[in-house]
């Protein structure tokens, strides 16, 4: 396999910063450009706390899309953002493989669109980590024998897109199996606004932000005199990591966009 040069959106951040690390050890990766908000024309290896890389930086995202000879751009941004770098990507060519999480179902919509118009394959996968996919799946086979369901998702205090990426994933494939009906007593009301939490179609979601946290996810079902929770815990952002390199090879042969890791596990 020939060496795929990729592009960084967000190297400072979280998981962006995690994402280099992960280039730096992989001889069939290299990096080619970076775009970030601050430090326009430096080099990567310029900035502290990032790795050696000679890569330059641009806050341009468009003309870094245009002029960097790439192959993937890697984007762990926001989500407005993360949808603006997805669409240049896909208009000049370069496969994006997005981590950040936050777009509307129109955004998903419009581009998987463009990415079947320019031939381009792109992954968006709102959890790289091989353990929250597992978890997503048990979660969607449960529901087929426990229709009635509640997401629990904990996250650090930083996360700006609530519910998580995964939880509205998770509450996607379970309606596949699920019916839509009202969950609880018909009539419950709440006397403090938000109590129940966010409803998809009866079920519920939950969203807990606190520091100290990094991403958790809980499923509980519950049925005739028994619950089963299905539950996944990243402890580190490493976990993310062999998700994030599976897509930008993987990646490299498709021409269609795909929301999800799972399409991509044999
Ligand atoms: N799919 C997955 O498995 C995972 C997805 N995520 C998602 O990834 C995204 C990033 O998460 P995380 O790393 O924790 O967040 P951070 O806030 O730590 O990092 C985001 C980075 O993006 C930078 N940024 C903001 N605007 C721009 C821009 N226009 N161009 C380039 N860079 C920009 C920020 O810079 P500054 O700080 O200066 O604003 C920051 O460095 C989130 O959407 C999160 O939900 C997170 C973990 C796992
Ligand atoms: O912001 C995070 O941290 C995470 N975001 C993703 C999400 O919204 O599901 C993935 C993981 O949960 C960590």
């Amino acid at each position: 396999m020939s060496e795929i040069k990729v592009i960084v959106a967000g190297p400072r951040g979280k998981m962006g910063s995690e994402a280099l690390k992960m280039i730096e050890k992989q001889p069939a990766l290299s990096l080619s450009a970076c775009i970030d908000r601050k430090h326009e024309g430096r080099k990567v290896s310029d900035i502290d706390g990032l790795p050696p890389f000679d890569a330059v930086i641009y806050t341009d995202a468009e003309a870094c899309l245009r002029q960097v000879d790439a192959d993937v751009l890697i984007d762990l941004t926001t989500p407005e953002n993360g949808y603006k770098h997805t669409k240049l990507a896909l208009e000049n060519g370069v496969r994006p493989v997005v981590g950040t999480t936050g777009f509307t179902r129109e955004q998903l919509d419009e581009l998987m669109q463009l990415s079947e118009e320019k031939k381009t394959g792109a992954v968006i996968a709102p959890n790289f980590a091989i353990g929250a996919v597992l978890m997503m799946q048990f979660a969607k086979w449960a529901a087929k024998h426990f229709p009635d369901v509640e997401i629990i998702e904990k996250h650090h205090d930083q996360k700006l897109d609530a519910p998580s990426g995964t939880a509205v994933k998770t509450a996607e494939l379970i309606k596949e199996m699920r019916e839509p009906h009202h969950q609880g007593h018909t009539d419950e009301k709440e006397t403090l606004e938000g109590a129940r939490g966010a409803d998809v179609e009866g079920m519920k979601i939950h969203s807990m932000r606190l520091p100290g946290l990094v991403a958790h996810q809980e499923v509980i079902f519950g049925g005739l005199g028994e619950t089963l929770t299905v539950k996944h815990d990243s402890i580190h952002r490493e976990s993310f990591m062999s998700g994030v390199k599976l897509a930008t090879e993987k990646v490299m042969d498709l021409d269609v966009l795909v929301y999800g890791l799972e399409y991509l596990l044999d």
